[in-house]
């Protein structure tokens, strides 16, 4: 059962799936499927008295295994993957951990429903198609930038092998470098010599896919002819954030094909085949171990017995969302190692992950953030302490803080302002040259004061100004100053008394552009009149 419990995080049992081989046999009296029940779907032997192996049934009896749901000998591939595998990989785009593991006996169809069939193109198994879905969906989610990377690795003879190594096709298995693990101090497992590799889009995963199975083959057929003796884990890592944004999501999804579970002593087995199957025998029971020691609570979790338990130690009871499919064969022949899948799988439903969903920010991103903060703290560090920053302003900084000053003082919005960060050297220039300004306004009015004290013959109208810098060279002319001057007066004529002593009072208050300009509006009316 799924539950959310706080939020990015999802605890859940491991799904159990069974799915039936197909077989000529008449097999209707032997078993039924029922995926009808409240409580999902159910599987039924009827074991007969002579199982034709030895094994002989004193009395008739039923066996009956739940599951989330059972999918009988006609279920096709693309339903396979759509009830299975399509809500894991859509986890795994969500950010969580997914594992899909397929487990039963020696040819009862586990590679055929992981990796697939190689007659038919609809026969293409979970891992091609969960390819297909990650990376249509990844092309269309204009949301988010996924990076996708895939290892392909292999557990023979309880020694690792990376099945995506270019020089495994020139050597034989044996000669080949090994994967090994290492814990780090969170007992974190890292896997070193396993290559992982970048696959941009869905032929770049399927060739490595094709790689690694060939690799795969090669060393089969070095070894033995018979069918597979490893277990093999196929892994997609995905890696997705939005644009611009520090924080990523890596999730990754384990496609894993365990070798066939069948047992030594039913088998007549004799030298390499001998040691491989009893090298299955013991992993395989090191995973019964685990699941039992999880499905029982105990204190202590046996993963480091072997490679396969610590490789797979996040999907079995960590951080992860597992799901497994139980392939059975109901051959007569086959109906106790199916019956001993099926009990194993009832054992793996009671293991409760705990799924998180995988989010941090990214180191690289979350340092150029920090260093921006940590700018923008230095600047306001400087504003209050006022401790001007070291550097002179260049000349292109200079000049543009001059446009920056024409723009402010022609701007005609009384709340207009002057952005300049918290650059202490920029606003003691704006302020500099805004002075300067005034100062050349302050020695034209003194000269037109002087004449219109002349004209008038009282010489005492108005405030006599000090003398001033020299205007800059981005200081309006004088017949631009007496165009505003005329057409300010045109405006505020009926006002001018007022405005006469008020707006000459330019010693205090903020330099804002607007009381700059209409310092001298009264004098507009004079010196039209000495135009006159
Ligand atoms: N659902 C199915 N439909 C058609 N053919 C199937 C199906 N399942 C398995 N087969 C065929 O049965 C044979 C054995 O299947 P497969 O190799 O998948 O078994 P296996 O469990 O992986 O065996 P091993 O443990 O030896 O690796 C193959 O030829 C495969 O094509």
């Amino acid at each position: 059962m799924a539950g959310m419990a706080e939020k990015g995080t999802v605890k859940e049992t491991i799904q159990i799936f069974a799915r039936v081989k197909p077989t000529r046999e008449e097999t209707s009296k032997v078993y039924s499927v029922n995926n009808d029940e409240a409580a999902g779907a159910s599987v039924e032997f009827v074991v007969p008295k002579d199982l034709g192996d030895g094994y002989v049934n004193n009395k008739l009896e039923n066996y009956k295994f739940r599951f989330r749901r059972v999918f009988d000998q006609t279920a096709g591939q693309e339903e396979i993957f759509e009830t299975i595998a399509q809500p894991v990989a859509d986890r795994v785009l969500a950010g969580y951990n997914g594992t899909i593991f397929a487990y039963g006996q020696t040819n009862s169809g586990k590679t055929f429903t992981i990796t697939g069939g190689a007659r038919r193109y609809g026969d293409r198994g979970i891992i091609p198609r969960t390819l297909s879905y990650l990376y249509q969906h990844i092309i269309q989610d204009s949301t988010m930038v996924y990076t996708t990377h895939i290892s392909y690795l292999e557990i023979y003879n309880n020694v690792c092998y990376d099945l995506l190594d270019r020089q495994l096709e020139a050597c034989r298995l044996e000669d080949l470098p090994t994967v090994t693990i290492m814990h780090d101090s969170e007992q974190n497992i890292q896997l070193r010599n396993l290559s992982i590799q970048q696959s941009a889009n869905e032929e770049e995963a399927l060739n490595l896919l094709f790689l690694g199975d060939t690799h795969r083959m090669t060393a089969e057929t070095l070894l033995n002819k018979a069918s597979t003796r490893s277990h093999c884990i196929f892994t997609v890592y995905l890696c997705g954030r939005q644009p611009g944004s520090a924080t990523v999501r890596r999730s990754k999804l384990h496609l894993v094909d365990l070798a066939g579970s069948e047992r030594v002593n039913k088998m007549a087995l004799g030298g390499q085949l001998l040691t491989e199957a009893k090298y299955i025998n013991v992993s395989l029971h090191y995973l019964e171990q685990v699941i039992i020691s999880l499905s029982e609570s105990r204190a202590h979790i046996p993963y480091r017995n072997s490679l396969m338990t610590s490789v797979l130690r996040d999907s079995l009871g960590g951080n992860c969302m597992t799901t497994m499919i139980s392939t059975i064969s109901v051959d007569k022949a086959n109906l106790k190692e199916s019956m001993s899948t099926c009990r194993f799988a009832q054992r793996v439903a009671l293991i409760k992950n705990e799924a998180v969903l995988n989010e941090e920010e990214d180191p690289v991103l979350l340092i150029a953030r920090l260093k921006r903060e940590n700018q923008s703290l230095r600047d306001e560090l400087a504003m209050v302490t006022g401790e001007p920053r070291q550097e002179q302003l260049t000349q292109d900084e200079i000049q543009k803080l001059e446009v920056q000053v024409k723009d402010f003082l022609d701007d005609t919005d009384p709340e207009a302002t002057l952005a300049l960060g918290t650059d202490l050297q920029k606003i003691h220039r704006c302020f500099a040259l805004l002075k300067t300004i005034v100062s050349g306004l302050r020695q034209q009015l003194n000269i037109i004061q002087e004449k219109l004290g002349c004209a008038n013959g009282t010489g005492n109208e108005l405030t006599p100004l000090s003398a001033a810098a020299t205007a800059p060279d981005f200081i309006p002319s004088n017949r631009a100053v007496r165009g505003i001057l005329i057409s300010e007066k045109e405006e505020t004529e009926k006002t001018r008394d007022q405005d006469t002593t008020a707006q000459l009072n330019v010693n205090g208050g903020p330099v804002r552009a607007p009381n700059v300009r209409r310092c001298p509006v009264a004098l507009g009316l004079k010196l039209r009149k000495m135009e006159d």
